[in-house]
């Protein structure tokens, strides 16, 4: 099968890491700066920062409608940590979501008793035993609904999930060199344009 391209939203965030853990996992890698890119690309993964400052630089470049369609299209796309609350169609405390495609109602920074950033091990469902996650002021999955797969839990709240062609997840799986998280995401791309 030949190479996939992947996309990062290049807004704000952690966008060079994910470029950096897609070409380590043998995919084509290209920051996504304006709408066009994005009819070029297979699979979009939207990185962590902070989902309000992305969320106000995707209406300042008109990148929303793009986004939508991008989801509406069907091809894979994959949000960490403030990527994740992007994705969300409820976000706990805003009257609306940001993209709002992935049906989950995710809280924001909601580790925040523990300490600012950890790392934890974690069993991911389908994707890695102990994979090593680290949590930057991470959002949590409150509740799901019933097309989405729950894939890992940390001290008792959802932090990995997958809906079809969303896959979301709390941490920052491109801040390790563990390869395992983006493999996944990028299989699934390879399947959905192959189908
Ligand atoms: N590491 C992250 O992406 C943090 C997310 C950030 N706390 C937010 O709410 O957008």
């Amino acid at each position: 099968m030949s190479t996939v391209k992947v996309g990062v939203l290049g807004l704000q965030g952690a966008v060079r890491e994910h470029i950096r853990a897609l070409e380590a996992s043998g995919a084509e890698a290209v920051v996504v700066k304006n709408t066009e890119q994005l009819v070029d690309v297979d699979g979009l993964i939207i990185p962590g920062g902070e989902s309000t400052t992305i969320r106000r630089l995707i209406d300042k470049y008109e990148f929303m409608e793009s986004l939508r369609e991008f989801a509406a299209s069907g091809k894979p796309m994959f949000g960490t940590c403030a990527g994740l609350i992007l994705l969300a169609k409820s976000i706990e405390g805003y009257k609306e979501p940001h993209i709002g495609v992935m049906d989950i109602q995710v809280e924001r920074n909601s580790f925040g008793r523990q300490k600012e950033s950890f790392e934890a091990n974690i069993d991911i469902v389908g994707i890695a035993d102990q994979f090593p996650a680290v949590f930057i002021r991470a959002p949590h999955i409150v509740s799901a609904g019933e097309n989405v797969e729950i894939l890992a839990k940390h001290n008792g709240r959802i932090v990995v999930a997958r809906e079809g062609q969303f896959l979301g997840c709390s941490f920052h799986p491109e801040l390790t060199n563990d390869t395992r998280f983006t493999d996944y995401f990028i299989n699934m791309v390879k399947i959905a344009r192959v189908y």
